[in-house]
């Protein structure tokens, strides 16, 4: 069939699907070849093809039929020469839709090029640190009524954000097939509207993002002072609110502390369940350990790991996953490239860098934990607004070790001790240098706390 042949034909679908829908839809596709059994569709926008095979596609393939008796499939692509494609790393999806259309799975819009096919639930091991983010992000991936809107998940480097957001997006593929789930990370986010903006393809923009049923932001920090950026994702915050769609993000800090974003972006954040991946812990690091050494001896079978080498990586290595899955690699790499079993020995030799870069950070988190525990206070009161003397000491003291022992600024350690003021803190470290000369008591407590912190 030439391409004017189905220009003629598709005046049929003119007084089938009606002149609104025509010119909308129909008119800006056309057709770019028949195969076998495929009829191939050129679409302006993925969005626009996704509309078409989910509405259209038993209207189309009538007509089709009519001359071309063999076509049993549509298949609808964005050319490669098309201007708006989306961005690169973003998925660009061929919408196919089999003779028999309205079946969800062939339909459905899953945006999953980038998604990562190790992030899956069964590969996230589960522990105290992240119990609650997991738990959360399992029950959005159940695809039920959407219950906290938006998840805010947050956390520090590499404590496993993006790997819970693909995990959610995999399983809403196997329970829901019929959402269109969209995953994508803030700079993508920018990228598409600021390319919009420029060819002047606002309307594509606006009606993709707001015919998705799940979004998913993930690095949502990175749009913090961009102004325009901000304002477009609130307005497709709001919209799909309104519309009772999933939204799920992801931060490097919780919605209230990254600087540069509106408070009404803010506000809109925090309204829904915002749960935080802690730094790991050394169970957890071991767990996740275990678990990656089964995965690389799927490629080195006849690598052993000497036992005490996973648990000295557990207590050696940072809280940062990233960090630790990478040492592991390497290990196996090299034991497999010199023919030795991975021990101890190995273990030093091939990791010394990663093993002194890693020596241990201590966080303000900790220092106020084990302070309010050898003053036998509770952390409430540790962080509170109380002024008594029993309190005020070991918040002082926490104060001191936090300056001397982390690289905290002053105002940081301030906002971590209930948002007092940089000047409170340093009255606090002065105090206490005061007190370390003068009270034997306090020098013994101040060096009790320093081992323990630092062992
Ligand atoms: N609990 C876990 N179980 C198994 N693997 C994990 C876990 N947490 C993190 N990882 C792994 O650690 C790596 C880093 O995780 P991820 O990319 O999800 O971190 P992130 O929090 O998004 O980091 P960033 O802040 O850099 O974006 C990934 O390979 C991920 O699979």
């Amino acid at each position: 069939m030439t391409r004017d042949e189905w220009a003629v034909l598709r005046t049929q679908l003119e007084k089938t699907l009606g002149q609104n829908n025509f010119s909308t839809w129909i008119k800006p596709m056309t057709l770019d070849c028949i195969n076998d059994d495929i009829a191939t569709f050129h679409v302006p926008t993925n969005f626009i093809g996704n509309y078409v095979s989910q509405n259209f596609s038993d209207a189309i393939l009538h007509i089709l039929k009519s001359e071309e008796p063999s076509v049993r499939r549509l298949s609808f692509s964005v050319p490669a020469n098309v201007k708006d494609r989306p961005a690169p790393s973003t998925a660009a999806v061929t919408s196919s839709a089999p003779a028999t259309a309205a079946k969800p799975e062939a339909s459905s819009f899953v945006q999953t090029a980038s998604l990562d096919k190790r992030f899956t639930f069964e590969r996230f091991v589960v522990g105290k640190p992240n119990e609650l983010a997991h738990a959360a992000a399992k029950r959005v991936g159940e695809g039920g009524p959407v219950t906290f809107n938006p998840l805010f998940l947050y956390g520090g480097v590499g404590l496993g954000k993006t790997h819970l957001m693909h995990a959610i997006a995999w399983d809403l593929q196997t329970n829901r097939p019929d959402l269109n789930v969209m995953y994508l990370s803030a700079e993508q986010f920018m990228y598409r509207f600021v390319q919009s903006l420029r060819e002047r393809k606002m309307m594509d923009f606006k009606e993709i993002f707001r015919s998705v049923d799940v979004l998913m932001v993930d690095d949502v920090q990175f749009i913090a002072g961009k102004d325009s950026t901000q304002e477009e994702f609130f307005h497709t915050f709001n919209a799909l609110v309104d519309q009772n769609k999933q939204i799920i993000i992801s931060a490097d800090r919780a919605p209230g502390e990254i600087t540069g974003l509106e408070e009404r972006v803010k506000s809109r954040l925090q309204c829904g369940l915002v749960v935080d991946l802690h730094p790991t812990d050394y169970e957890l690091r071991l767990g996740i350990l275990q678990s990656k050494v089964e995965m690389q001896q799927l490629n080195y079978p006849d690598l052993e790991v000497a036992s005490g080498v996973l648990e000295f990586l557990a207590h050696r290595i940072s809280t940062n996953v990233r960090v630790l899955e990478g040492a592991l690699t390497r290990l196996f790499a090299f034991a497999s490239l010199v023919g030795r079993e991975i021990n101890m020995e190995l273990t030093q030799d091939c990791l010394a860098d990663v093993l002194r870069a890693s020596e241990r950070k201590i966080t303000v988190e900790e220092i106020q934990r084990r302070v309010s525990e050898h003053y036998n206070i509770r952390m409430s009161d540790m962080i509170g607004p109380k002024r008594l003397r029993s309190y005020a000491r070991p918040r002082q003291v926490a104060m001191y070790l936090s300056k001397h022992l982390t690289s905290r600024s002053l105002p940081e350690i301030g906002r971590r001790f209930g948002g007092r003021d940089h000047t409170t803190v340093m009255h606090g470290v002065k105090r206490i240098e005061e007190l370390k000369v003068a009270d034997g008591q306090i020098a013994e407590d101040l060096e009790l706390l320093r081992r323990a912190l630092e062992a």
